[in-house]
């Protein structure tokens, strides 16, 4: 049993993600404990609930965050719920781990940023999990390191296989090139100004409603351009790829698959086929950092101004994508909070 003194973790919506970051804080993280699963599905909760000592099972959030034990909230329900999550949770000064996207559209997200701002001190941090993924620090620093001159663009492939029942064009966009977006953003140091998407005639697998895949280019204030694959029904695996082209060289993360293995006469690897399975280690370094930066007091990682900037993005690529024109983004003001 993990004793007291560590951080008490309020689990906000126990699906995929979140029965995968309960199991996370119990077994993996150090310094943190589940106190509070909560769930609209009462026995989803409950089941969540089961076999962590002191872990009390909730179906309403704020009545779980006003609990004893709980120190600090972990948003893991579907983007729409977060808002209410993130206000109660800053109404009551406590930190946040939200899921991506911080909400879904940028008008939410600046009721969350004004609700941090008027608090006076950052408390949220927003799942962008490949900021924790080894290879993307390293392109990260590499590119920082100034050894390869200014980043000129960025090749980004993002393939799912396939979609759940009920996945829109607009998921396309908000659910999955919202992490090209951050990414973008956080290896170039720079804000997207504007997007455009070119759709190829749809693969046969696609379901009806979907045009998949999708070109989506992201226009930086610096004058770097991104294109990102995104194909959410490739078939054949998760795969995230990211190639940075500078002026003195290029650099490519997310091309290794593990072992290299020769075998029966072929050469090759294993590719992912999820997201949990592609990125485990950065979600756990993600969950990490975020309890030992709150056990000292701090909030740190992507910020509500990453989340909110993020938004804003994807409400101009969605146009585009409906429209087919390249479509500005409009961002508001940086509040100096987020400097
Ligand atoms: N970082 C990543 O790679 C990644 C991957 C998948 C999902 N996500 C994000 O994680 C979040 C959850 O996604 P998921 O795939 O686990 O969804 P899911 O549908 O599997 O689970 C969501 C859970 O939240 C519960 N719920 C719904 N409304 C709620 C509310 N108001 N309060 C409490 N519980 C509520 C549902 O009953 C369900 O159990 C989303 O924001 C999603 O975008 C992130
Ligand atoms: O919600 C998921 C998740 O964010 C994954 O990381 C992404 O690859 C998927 O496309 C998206 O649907």
């Amino acid at each position: 049993m993990k004793h007291e003194g560590t951080l008490g973790v309020a689990v906000i919506g126990t699906g995929r993600m979140g029965s995968d970051h309960v199991r996370r804080i119990d077994e993996v993280i150090s310094g943190a404990r589940v106190a509070a699963v909560i769930d609209v599905d009462g026995e989803r909760a409950e089941k969540a609930a089961a076999g962590i000592p002191g872990c009390a099972a909730h179906t309403d959030a704020a009545a779980a965050m006003d609990a004893p034990g709980v120190d600090a909230v972990l948003i893991a329900s579907p983007g729409p719920a977060h808002e209410a999550a993130l206000l109660d949770a800053l109404a009551r000064d406590l930190p946040v781990l939200c899921e991506k996207p911080l909400t879904p559209d940028p008008a939410s997200a600046l009721r969350v940023l004004d609700a941090e701002v008027r608090l006076g001190h950052r408390r949220v941090q927003v799942g962008f999990m490949r900021r924790y993924d080894a290879e993307y620090v390293q392109l990260k620093a590499l590119l920082d390191g100034g050894a390869l001159g200014r980043t000129l663009m960025l090749h980004c492939r993002h393939r799912n296989v396939a979609t759940p029942p009920g996945f829109t064009e607009a998921m396309m966009i908000n659910d999955s090139v919202v992490h090209e977006i951050d990414a973008t953003r956080w290896l170039l140091g720079q804000e997207i100004t504007a997007v455009s998407v070119v759709k190829p005639a749809p693969s046969s697998a696609a379901p009806d409603a979907l045009s998949d895949p999708q070109l989506v280019i992201l226009e930086a204030s610096g004058g770097a351009v991104a294109d990102v694959e995104i194909f959410v029904n490739c078939g054949f695996g998760y795969q995230v790829q990211c190639e940075a082209v500078a002026e003195r060289g290029s650099a490519r993360l997310g091309d290794a698959h593990g072992l290299y293995v020769n075998a029966a006469g072929r050469w090759g690897g294993v590719v992912a086929q999820d997201y949990v399975d592609r990125f485990r280690d950065a979600y756990d370094r993600e969950v990490q950092h975020w309890v030992d930066a709150t056990r000292r007091g701090a909030t740190e990682g992507p910020s509500a101004w990453d989340g909110y900037a993020a938004a804003a993005v994807c409400e101009a690529g969605v146009r585009a994508q409906s429209s087919g024109t390249r479509t500005e983004v409009a961002l508001a003001a940086r509040p100096p909070l987020y400097a």
